[in-house]
């Protein structure tokens, strides 16, 4: 893989004094879906803002496939789609003409079959000819990426995409961008839903108070980074833990029927051969064993939750 985006020592003090991205370091791969995940305030608007053109950094570069987007603006933002937070979009016309609009935005010759074929992918063509204003909010949703992708961009940011659409229409809006994905655009989304980078996302960023704390592959990240807990059902119930056990880091569920026993994935020694030694010594039986690994959401707010 190589990098389309190259983000290096990127920092953003706004006037007033506060800094919201702290020098900011990482690469976006060509053609992987992206989830940059933080909590409010953390910086994800700022730093698209930055690669878009919105914002001026403070100090750091961003370069788009080799370009600096300072000195060769008008080229890296033509290769760019943003799809921002807030709905901008023009109530009144057509859904084809305000897609055919935005792609003369950039100067670009008119192409009908291009146009028809992102109403297409977008499930929007039997759309064309209706007012944006009668649509409803989840199809403005889709004339807003519509609307970002005229221009043929290679890279797309969708600014929290899918902040306060039902799940129907979240489940919808995912599809949508794995079929961007396959047609090879490169796709930088924000988000607050973990469940949403877990399901989509190639690799997380995860962005706190202005720096990056981690950049991982995201089938990786929760398998470095997750605790993973050992329940064991027990033959018989307990009504206590045994004192001989309370030293172990062992939690007797709450209907006395199994022991938890989180462990970490990493460590050299997960602790699991010396507990079952000790419960035999305790005399105790096991019935049945399983292990479950948390999620990114418990990651995330392990990563987080601290600072
Ligand atoms: N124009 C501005 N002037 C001063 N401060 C700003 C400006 N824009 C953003 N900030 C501050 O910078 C910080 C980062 O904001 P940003 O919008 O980048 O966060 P975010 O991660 O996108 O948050 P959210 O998830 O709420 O959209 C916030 O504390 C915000 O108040």
């Amino acid at each position: 893989m190589s990098s389309i985006i190259s983000i290096s020592g990127l920092s953003k003090t706004y006037q007033g004094g506060f800094t919201a991205l702290k020098s900011v370091d990482f690469e976006i791969e060509k053609g992987e879906i992206f989830a940059l995940l933080g909590p409010n305030g953390a910086g994800k608007t700022t730093m698209i803002g930055i690669i878009c053109g919105l914002v001026t950094p403070t100090t750091g570069t961003v370069t788009v496939d080799g370009h600096d987007i300072l000195r060769d603006f008008r080229q890296t933002r033509s290769r760019i789609g943003l799809v921002p937070q807030e709905m901008s979009i023009d109530m009144f016309g057509s859904v084809k003409a305000a897609v055919s609009f935005s792609r003369g935005l950039f100067g670009k010759a008119p192409d009908p079959a291009y146009v028809e074929q992102v109403l297409k992918d977008l499930s929007l063509w039997d759309k064309k000819d209706s007012e944006i204003r009668a649509l409803s909010g989840g199809m403005k949703r889709r004339v807003m990426i519509a609307k970002a992708l005229a221009h043929e961009p290679d890279i797309l940011f969708l600014d929290e995409p899918t902040a306060g659409v039902d799940v129907e229409l979240r489940q919808s809006m995912w599809q949508v961008i794995g079929r961007l994905r396959e047609r090879g655009v490169t796709i930088i989304l924000t988000t607050h839903y973990i469940e949403e980078a877990e399901q989509m996302a190639d690799r997380v960023g995860v962005i706190n108070k202005g720096e990056i704390v981690v950049v991982e592959e995201t089938g990786a990240l929760m398998h470095k980074m997750g605790q993973k807990r050992l329940t064991l059902q027990l033959a018989e119930p307990l009504t206590e833990l045994p004192e001989a056990l309370k030293a172990d880091g062992l939690e007797l569920a709450a209907d006395g029927t199994a022991l938890h026993f989180d462990y970490d994935t990493q460590a050299e020694r997960t602790g699991i051969t010396t507990l079952l030694a000790r419960l035999n010594e305790a005399g105790l039986s096991v019935r049945d064993l399983e292990t479950s690994q948390s999620s990114l959401e418990e990651i995330f707010v392990g990563l987080v939750g601290g600072k």
